[in-house]
């Protein structure tokens, strides 16, 4: 456990421990059976509990999910986001649930995102990825990914903001607003780490390119073509690695509730009303206890059945999406975008990080590279001219 200091608590091995404090905090999870009591400064108010222990993940979010909303320090905290889904709780909350929901299931709605998506690698993603490939140049896919994910939605909810009916003016912006925040942030955070674990792991990356031959009917040097909803269901691998960055660097790492009223958890620890509860998805992704003794390597056959089909794990181990009534509504949505996007530049071209560039997590809310992930691409496929040998 953390030293308890007179006075303030366990901050101080906090801060000390905040460049990695992710890794920090799993480890004194890890050491401590999953569950701890943080003690803040004693002046305020700020004890917590943190928790990876699935039993309470399921309960909180799901069994008693009307005794932990978010509470109104995240209202505060996250001012930006207005009355949007991510800030409310009670009836506010079941009204942008329903309104997003709506959106969501229109019938054309997930066809004209395909749409979108490919528009968007065709003319902009590729185009950077080419100049980058000609030049020779090194730049930040965690920035282009950003750009690209930013765009796609923001074109995407323009189109689509007739949808909402006779909602008043403000509830609209908030929800447009909390939507391009969930779409952007996330899906270009598991993008870069995904695409950080891949050029770590090129045996992965070759059984990726391997499954893209075989599922789309490609053979080496074929152009590259869009693909439907159909192929993107059969390429597993590629999903089972997706899934696995996932669980490694979960793009919201931490999530914040708060007690209604007090109560015992199923790992008997005591809850007082009105207590700070943090669901730790970060440490959750590496515990040995959920994922067995290889859980800090990437692995993706682990999300494979024998059958060669996803395995599906349960929200409350897999927390990336978070779990129950407020789990993630974009989780199909970002999978057919990572998708689209992971396997265009597989298949295209080779991603290289820059040598004794700082690849780093930065403290923000949404787990991102401090300093950008700096990459250099070569393409693929390119006809090399034949090397001529001279014999003196
Ligand atoms: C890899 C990509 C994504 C990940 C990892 C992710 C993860 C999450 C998580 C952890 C939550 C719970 C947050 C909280 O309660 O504080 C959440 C909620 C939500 N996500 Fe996502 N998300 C992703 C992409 C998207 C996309 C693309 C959209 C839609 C454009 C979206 C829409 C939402 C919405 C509307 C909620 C609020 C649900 C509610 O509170 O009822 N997400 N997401």
């Amino acid at each position: 456990m953390p030293i308890n200091w007179p006075l303030l608590g366990m901050t101080p091995s906090l801060l000390w421990n905040f460049s990695h404090v992710h890794d920090y905090m799993t480890d004194v999870l890890r050491r401590n059976g999953g569950t701890i009591m943080y003690k803040g400064p004693w002046f305020a108010n700020m004890d917590m509990i943190f928790t990876s222990d699935p039993a309470n993940y399921h309960y909180i979010s799901s069994t008693n999910f009307h005794n932990y909303p978010k509470g109104p320090d995240f209202r505060e905290i996250f001012d930006i986001l207005g009355d949007g889904i991510f800030n409310c709780d009670s009836k506010l909350w079941e009204l942008q649930h329903k309104t997003t929901m709506s959106l969501f299931n229109d019938a054309g709605f997930l066809m004209l995102l395909e749409k979108t998506i490919w528009k968007n690698v065709e003319e902009e993603l590729i185009p950077v990825l080419e100049s980058m490939s000609e030049q020779g140049s090194q730049r930040d896919l965690q920035d282009i990914f950003k750009r690209l994910t930013f765009d796609g939605f923001t074109r995407e909810y323009e189109d689509k903001t007739g949808s909402f009916g006779n909602n008043h003016e403000k509830v609209i912006k908030d929800t447009l607003l909390n939507l391009l925040i969930a779409g952007r942030d996330t899906t270009s955070s598991a993008l870069t780490w995904f695409f950080y674990l891949l050029a770590k792991n090129p045996v992965a990356e070759a059984k990726i390119r391997r499954e893209l031959h075989a599922q789309l009917g490609l053979k080496e040097g074929d152009k590259w073509k869009s693909f439907g909803a159909k192929e993107l269901g059969q390429l597993a691998y590629l999903h089972a690695s997706l899934c696995e960055a996932l669980r490694l660097f979960p793009p919201v790492p931490l999530n914040h509730k708060v007690s209604h009223e007090a109560d015992t958890l199923p790992s008997s620890h005591q809850v007082r009303k009105n207590s700070i509860i943090i669901l730790h998805s970060y440490a959750m992704g590496r515990m040995e206890t959920i994922w067995g003794e290889d859980a800090l390597d990437f692995k993706p056959e682990r999300w494979l059945s024998k059958q060669g089909g996803i395995k599906q794990v349960p929200s409350y181990k897999f927390t990336a999406f978070h779990a129950g009534p407020r789990a993630c509504l974009g989780k199909k949505m970002s999978f057919i975008h990572m998708k689209v996007v992971a396997a265009t530049i597989i298949y295209n071209y080779q991603v290289k990080m820059v040598e004794g560039h700082s690849f780093t997590q930065s403290g923000s809310v949404i787990l991102q590279m401090k300093y950008g992930l700096m990459v250099k691409v070569t393409k693929r496929n390119e006809v090399k001219p034949p090397l001529i040998s001279f014999t003196l």
